[in-house]
């Protein structure tokens, strides 16, 4: 079994005890009406007839034991599966958060959200019910055992050797079976990405009067999975086969051996019956125990895939304290890919406290990409970045963030109430937030409405205007204590006189250091700045 599914199984191990005991009761009870049965048929040809009432009567309460059990079995098994599930996913989603900036986007959130669905179902599917199966056939298997060893012990030893044939066999098939596994949760990876892809696209498709595209990529998405799913199933189809055939042949030589020791004397008549009857128990929940060991297989890759998130090193490092002096880009070069060439070469950057500065020039050279250095999203460059002479390396990642208000084009809010997507539910004195709405502009807004700050945000923010929602990431930031503000184009959807205002509320603050990237550098706020740093530069070392 999977270590991983042994660790989740032992995280919960009370509840894990518990379900246990329900399946063990269960299959006493199963065992113990098959022997119920025997004795009263036994008694029934003896026509011991109060014997015969007195076994069927028997056979009805242990029945009712087992459909009592059925229902607790099949209510632990849920409760015990979603501590696991949720357990699951949240050591996935803690892996993620501590990943860093390159490696989470090196994936779409369309993978990760296949991840924690697609991928925990094949869990609970091919994972814990099987080792519930499996603990099952264990029980079932046991008690049969012991009972063939009640008519003669050469019964059991064969058993035991062609129970070791079973196991072995199976074995065979756990390499191409782990494979094909793989290249089905990426097939799932690929059916949420696209199917995401499409139906985000949905308002383009209208326009371009394209909408028989959602059909037919989705059945096309939708195909590329099943291929890879069927490839998978035509693995354990053979698998299960090759299973049940050996499981059949082991049968019959138990019969054989039976017929023989009949045929010597050495046991009874009836023994044929119960050899029948243990042998078959025996075999079947083998098969079923190696079906599902096999089933189980499919698991290891998903472990594999969540555990080869890497997690940078912390050690080492500190946190930054507030901003002093300077942050410092010195002869840095970076590229994204070898094959894209150099997005920066030798260049070298001081932001002063208090200071405001614009980057621009053309799209696609490399503006942005300044800013995701300077806040610690890209890591794989040459050269120092420093944080009031600390060299970046040395700095946890989160301290670093945790220091700068990053406005884009597209301010994310939560659909919470509108205090909330600024205070993100932490607990700021109300002055303090009366003071934040103040000086980003936003008092007028929250006066305006019926509910003021518990006004609900609808989902992206649709009941707010583009400049409204940045003053509310910015408002968010500045209550987090952020007096760094990064713009990237984040005024070029606004209408003139919304990124006007915007502009001039954010580099007329003394207390805030701001870098604006921008197409659009209006004069007024050209005339803010300390410093106008042209994209041209960033390859040539030339800004020195
Ligand atoms: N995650 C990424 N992976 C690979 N290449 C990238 C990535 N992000 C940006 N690039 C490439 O790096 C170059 C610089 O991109 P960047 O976004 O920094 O430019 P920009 O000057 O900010 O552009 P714009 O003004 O259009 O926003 C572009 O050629 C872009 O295609």
């Amino acid at each position: 079994m999977s270590k991983d599914l042994r660790h989740y199984l032992w995280q919960f191990k009370g509840q894990n005890l518990l379900l246990a005991v329900i399946l063990f009761v269960q299959a006493l009870m199963v065992t113990f009406n098959g022997i119920a049965n025997a004795n009263a048929l036994t008694a029934l040809v003896a026509a011991r007839f109060t014997t015969f009432g007195g076994w069927v009567g028997a056979m009805t309460v242990s029945f009712g034991i087992f459909c009592l059990g059925m229902y607790l079995q099949t209510y632990q098994y849920s409760r015990c599966q979603q501590l696991m599930d949720t357990a699951i996913r949240r050591d996935v989603a803690q892996r993620l958060s501590q990943t860093s900036y390159q490696t989470y986007h090196s994936q779409s959130p369309a993978v990760y959200a296949s991840w924690l669905t697609n991928d925990v179902t094949t869990i609970n599917q091919m994972g814990f019910s099987n080792v519930m199966d499996v603990v099952t056939q264990v029980f079932t298997v046991s008690m049969a055992v012991i009972a063939l060893a009640g008519y003669h012990y050469s019964l059991v030893l064969v058993t035991i050797v062609l129970a070791v044939v079973m196991y072995l066999v199976p074995r065979l098939f756990n390499k191409p079976i782990q494979t094909r596994a793989l290249a089905m949760t990426h097939a799932n990876e690929r059916l949420m990405n696209r199917l995401s892809d499409i139906l985000s696209g949905f308002d383009v498709l209208n326009l371009l009067n394209l909408r028989r595209l959602l059909v037919t990529r989705t059945t096309a998405a939708s195909q590329d999975t099943a291929h890879y799913i069927n490839r998978w199933q035509h693995m354990n189809g053979i698998s299960n086969g090759v299973i049940n055939g050996v499981s059949v042949v082991c049968q019959n030589l138990v019969l054989l051996l039976t017929g023989f020791l009949v045929w010597r004397h050495l046991v009874p008549i009836g023994t044929v019956s119960a050899s029948i009857n243990f042998a078959g128990t025996v075999f079947a929940g083998l098969t079923g125990i190696m079906m599902s060991l096999t089933d189980m297989q499919a698991v290891i890759p998903i472990f594999t895939k969540f555990k080869a998130v890497p997690l940078p090193p912390l050690t080492g490092r500190q946190a930054v304290t507030q901003f002093q002096r300077a942050m410092q880009m010195q002869s840095v070069s970076f590229s994204y890919t070898p094959a894209e060439g150099l997005i920066l070469q030798d260049f070298t950057l001081t932001l002063e406290k208090g200071k405001k500065y614009a980057l621009i020039g053309p799209s696609g050279s490399g503006k942005s990409t300044v800013l995701n250095l300077l806040v610690g999203n890209l890591t794989d460059y040459t050269g120092t970045i420093t944080w009031d002479g600390m060299d970046y390396r040395h700095i946890t990642p989160a301290s670093l963030v945790g220091q700068v208000t990053y406005l884009d084009q597209t301010p994310f809010m939560f659909n919470d109430t509108l205090e909330n997507n600024i205070t993100m539910g932490e607990p700021y004195p109300a002055d303090a937030v009366t003071a934040v709405l103040q000086r980003t502009g936003l008092t007028d807004l929250v006066a305006s409405l019926p509910a003021g700050l518990t006004t609900m945000v609808e989902k992206d923010g649709h009941n707010l205007s583009g400049g409204q929602k940045q003053r509310v990431v910015l408002a968010r930031g500045l209550l987090q204590g952020r007096a760094i503000v990064f713009m990237d184009e984040s005024t070029a959807a606004l209408d003139a006189a919304s990124a006007q205002a915007i502009e001039q509320m954010i580099v007329t603050d003394p207390a805030l250091t701001v870098v604006m990237v921008t197409h659009h550098l209006r004069a007024e706020i050209a005339a803010r700045m300390d410093q106008i740093i042209e994209s041209k530069t960033f390859r040539k070392a030339a800004n020195k």
